[in-house]
């Protein structure tokens, strides 16, 4: 069997190329995998079909892993009559993608490209090819797992496919309907970096696929003790995950940075940092999940505190008033529609528009040109006037005190 994998970045080469080479070698899976390189830019770390380590850290050092699995890798801007090729062939059963948030668009493309700009796009044209050399064969479709961290990204991609399709041809519209399948999934593991030889990452993995059980036969990577849970409905665990880590992560890389921390862990052991991050937990984000979720935001401090992770504030922090508005804004709605208060989470966002409008100088600012230019023009970024009002409360303070006086008194 051959995997495509669309994206080639240092998440899915440390988590599904990790869990292919684990299942591989579990003898539940017989499979290599192509990597299409789907945009023009320059990759961060040179796409090779060679061998590379994951090195893990977990608490007894860190487990190394040879990963082999990548036969081939074409690039979609340099050689699309090679990936049109793969499309049409007999091995091939599964799509794996990572295309950032920024990859799953519902956006009309032109499908006579070579190739279409969008990764919808591209797949449907892709399909299309298989579909014409396959004479529309029901057995033939695909499934398709997207890592992408987008709510209901199986959902969203199939409908984005599906309006390419059907501009395409009807026919092949249907037959992609009928017979791909395309899943939402959840994935978990903090993977910081690496480069061509090398991926690091933490020992902990998880990946929740929900929706047809047909997967479970295709990519039984569970019969190898792999850490893939297939569920009816991954929306309550996507909701834990996201609050819980990625809400954290965004709250440090808000705050930390003020209080002069570098990394993650370096927050997490950071007095004052470290403690807003476990009240943040405690009396924001926890009242808002269904009761059980407090092991796991327990182990959450316990993964961001590793210091061989070396995940550096500046790298959670792209885009992140984007991230804050779907990460830590829900949190903030829900604590208000009951009653409550959520200071903790709107402190951090008064830190990234204090931090977007220059002062301190110093701050990891990573966002979009646009996003970044409104709020130095006084802007605020969201349509809210309680939460305007009350972001504009914590950047008084955080200016006439300082960042660690104006936290101190939020958390006590
Ligand atoms: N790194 C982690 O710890 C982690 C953990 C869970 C999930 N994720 C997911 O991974 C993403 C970051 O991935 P990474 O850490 O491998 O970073 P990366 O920059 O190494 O890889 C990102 C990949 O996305 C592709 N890409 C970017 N924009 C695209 C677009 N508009 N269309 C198509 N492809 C596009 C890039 O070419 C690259 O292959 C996050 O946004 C999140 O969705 C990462
Ligand atoms: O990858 P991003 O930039 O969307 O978010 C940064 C981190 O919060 C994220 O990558 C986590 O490490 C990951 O979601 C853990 O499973």
């Amino acid at each position: 069997m051959r995997i495509l994998q669309i994206g080639g970045g240092n998440f899915l080469r440390g988590f599904a190329d990790w869990m292919i080479q684990k299942g591989n070698d579990a003898g539940v899976l017989d499979t290599g995998v192509v990597v299409l390189k789907v945009t023009p830019r320059p990759s961060r770390v040179p796409l090779r079909a060679a061998p590379f380590r994951v090195v893990l850290d977990g608490p007894d050092g860190p487990d190394v892993t040879r990963v082999d699995v990548i036969d081939e890798v074409v690039d979609a801007y340099a050689d699309w009559d090679r990936c049109l090729a793969i499309a049409r062939g007999d091995d091939l059963r599964l799509v794996v993608s990572n295309t950032t948030e920024a990859g799953i668009v519902d956006v009309p493309d032109d499908l006579s490209a070579r190739p279409p700009e969008t990764f919808p796009a591209k797949i449907a044209v892709l399909l299309h090819e298989r579909w014409r050399h396959c004479g529309g064969d029901p057995a033939r479709g695909l499934s398709f797992l997207p890592c992408e961290l987008n709510e209901d990204n199986g959902r969203l991609l199939r409908s984005a496919v599906l309006r390419h399709a059907a501009a395409l041809d009807p026919a092949f519209a249907a037959w992609t309907g009928a017979h791909c399948r395309f899943y939402d999934t959840i994935v978990d593991r903090i993977v910081p970096g690496g480069d061509a030889e090398e991926v690091r990452g933490e020992r902990y993995a998880h990946w929740a696929i929900a929706g047809d059980p047909h997967i479970r036969d295709e990519f039984p990577l569970d019969r190898a003790g792999l850490p893939v849970e297939f569920l009816e409905d991954i929306g309550p665990y996507r909701v834990k995950k996201v609050r819980i880590l990625n809400g954290s992560h965004t709250a440090l890389a808000a705050v930390a940075p003020l209080l002069g921390c570098v990394t993650v862990n370096q927050a997490v052991g950071h007095p004052l940092a470290g403690e807003y991050l476990r009240r943040l937990l405690d009396t924001e984000v926890l009242p808002t999940l269904p009761p059980g979720a407090g092991p796991f935001a327990a182990a959450t401090v316990e993964r961001l505190a590793s210091p061989a992770l070396e995940h550096r504030l500046a790298d959670i922090a792209l885009n992140a008033i984007a991230k804050w508005q779907t990460r830590n804004l829900p949190v903030v709605r829900d604590r208000w529609a009951a009653g409550e208060r959520a200071p903790l989470n709107v402190f951090a966002l008064a830190c990234l528009v204090l931090g977007y409008a220059g002062e301190p100088g110093d701050f990891p600012v990573r966002d979009d040109a646009e996003v970044v230019a409104r709020i130095r023009d006084g802007v605020f970024p969201f349509d809210d006037a309680r939460l305007a009002e009350e972001t504009a409360d914590h950047v008084r303070a955080i200016r006439a005190a300082g960042p660690e006086a104006a936290l101190e008194k939020v958390i006590r």
